[in-house]
């Protein structure tokens, strides 16, 4: 290892620390964004046919009186007909405060502003539909797929607010965190139209500014930012108008709140059981939709991210735990018995034990026409498409090849499956003389060693070939989409297992198609 000052002083080690000076300064902590309303600018209710496709409805909202009893109603933007409405909800809001030294206070030099509390109105605005949380999410909430937690972010209605001109404002401030998940608020104005009140939010020597005055003749928009909230910021003086805001508290959730499903509490435990988990194992589930797994095309399986619907579900909870998931055909029944009558041997299927180990499962088994176990292809993207006069012991060698369990003519033997990478990883010199070997072991797992969550509900054509008989006919064996998810001795959650298996020097990658490829997110799994 190079002493620590040799590092320090490495030219790319000088480099980081630039970047980290110069670059990190200036990420994200505020963004931003408008929406067109969907009406056209003469607001008489047409669909603009040119615009843009992502657009907002028109916001209604409804709200109480002071005493509680429902007392309005109004539509944004509003006609000539409807302006009087917001005198109506002016009246009916309270002043706004701000919290100093722990208290509620009300200091119109400090803010001058009108509030509704969440229970105090309703509105039709939704910023999800809109697709403003997952901007927000993205920009402020990255997450990388390597990374041992996806975030999500949820956001809470906070307050409904006006500040009118000419001298409505809210003084440089930061907002009070409601729990230590809140990372940050979102602003969105609806459109009404006002002058000044631009909203300042600033982070070390930088300022980004959110003015949403409207220009005379603009068109109306939904406008929206979103800031970490311990940034400090401003709302500076409305010099016209009524600037009317949602404010929306954001708050951070892993794997976009999946937390919250009862299947995500059952496999946390399940994975997370020391005892049960004591030397570790693998688990299996079965893709539930249909994807060209098998198929080289130009539309590669591309997992994970184009899994559908549980399937994705699936992955996102186990790699929101820190396990690793590799995405594996597997073929249920190879159909060796086929073949043993024309084998030497017995080629008596009465000799089935779904028992067997590994030790049994050997060349011998081949010989003796021995029954069909499934096998978990070691590859995605591959078909195995056979003429006329395919020997039956091919199938079976073929078979051992694509699993991993031999390399050539060569059988690999081991106990476990998890001993694999270990054994490649505790003796990397041996590992080298006879790479090809030690590939084999990383990548082979034992079908019977898998503990299966679900039978396979869908499969992909693997394997087709010409069978004699009376007449030739094509035989075709199918491939179910396997999740292999595993789980390191003494469950997810042990110590040292967040970046990686210290003892074995194993990385700790979410998802893989093969062991050993340095493959990266998004690319076409062949
Ligand atoms: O209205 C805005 O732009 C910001 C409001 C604000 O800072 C707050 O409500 O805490
Ligand atoms: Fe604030």
């Amino acid at each position: 290892m190079l002493k620590l000052s040799a590092i320090s002083k490495s030219p790319l080690f000088e480099a980081l620390c630039l970047s980290v000076a110069t670059e990190t300064a200036s990420v994200t902590f505020a963004c931003g964004g408008k929406i067109p309303m969907a009406l056209n600018a003469s607001g008489d209710g047409s669909q603009d046919q040119t615009a843009p496709k992502l657009q907002a409805n028109p916001v209604t909202l409804r709200w109480d009186a002071q005493d509680g009893s429902v007392s309005g109603k109004m539509t944004l933007p509003l006609t000539l007909a409807t302006e009087g409405d917001v005198e109506q909800l002016i009246k009916d809001m309270q002043p706004a405060t701000f919290g100093r030294g722990g208290e509620h206070v009300f200091d119109t030099s400090y803010r001058r502003a009108s509030k509704l509390d969440p229970t105090q109105f309703t509105s039709s605005f939704n910023p999800y539909e809109l697709g403003i949380i997952d901007t927000v999410a993205q920009a402020l909430l990255p997450s990388l797929r390597g990374g041992k937690q996806v975030r999500g972010v949820r956001a809470e209605l906070y307050s409904l607010n006006i500040y009118s001109g000419p001298s409505g404002k809210f003084k440089s401030h930061v907002d009070t965190p409601r729990s230590p998940d809140q990372f940050g608020s979102l602003v969105v104005c609806l459109p009404l139209d006002h002058q000044g009140g631009a909203l300042e939010v600033r982070h070390k020597e930088k300022t980004v500014v959110f003015d949403w005055s409207k220009a005379k003749g603009e068109k109306d928009f939904v406008h929206w930012a979103a800031f970490y909230s311990d940034r400090e910021h401003e709302v500076l003086a409305v010099t016209q108008g009524h600037r009317l805001t949602l404010t929306y508290n954001l708050y951070c959730v892993r794997g976009n709140g999946q937390l919250v499903l009862p299947l995500y509490k059952t496999i946390y435990d399940l994975v997370n059981d020391r005892n049960l988990w004591a030397e570790g194992g693998l688990i299996g589930y079965n893709c539930s939709h249909v994807y060209p797994h098998t198929t080289k095309t130009p539309i590669n399986f591309t997992a994970p991210d184009n899994l559908k619907g549980a399937d994705m579900l699936m992955f996102e909870m186990f790699s929101s735990m820190g396990l690793r998931v590799r995405f594996r055909p597997a073929v249920l029944d190879p159909q060796y018995r086929d073949y043993s009558m024309y084998l030497d041997g017995s080629g008596d299927s009465s000799t089935d034990n779904e028992d067997n180990d590994d030790k049994d499962d050997s060349d011998d088994d081949m010989e003796s026409g021995a029954p069909a176990k499934p096998v978990i292809g070691k590859e995605l993207g591959y078909k195995f498409e056979l003429g006329l006069g395919f020997e039956p012991l091919e199938a079976m060698k073929m078979y051992d090849k694509w699993s991993g369990k031999t390399v050539g003519a060569k059988y690999v033997h081991f106990d476990t499956d998890k001993e694999a990478p270990e054994m490649h990883a505790k003796k990397p010199r041996e590992a080298a003389v006879d790479q090809n070997q030690n590939q084999a072991l990383s990548e082979y797992i034992e079908f019977s060693k898998v503990h299966w969550l679900n039978d396979a509900s869908h499969m992909e054509p693997q394997l087709s070939w010409i069978a004699y008989g009376n007449e030739p006919s094509i035989k075709l064996i199918y491939s179910s989409l396997a999740m292999i998810i595993d789980v390191p001795a003494g469950g997810a959650q042990r110590p040292n297992n967040t970046s990686g298996d210290k003892k074995t020097g194993r990385k700790r990658r979410r998802y893989s198609s093969e062991d050993n490829t340095g493959k990266k997110k998004g690319q076409a799994l062949e």
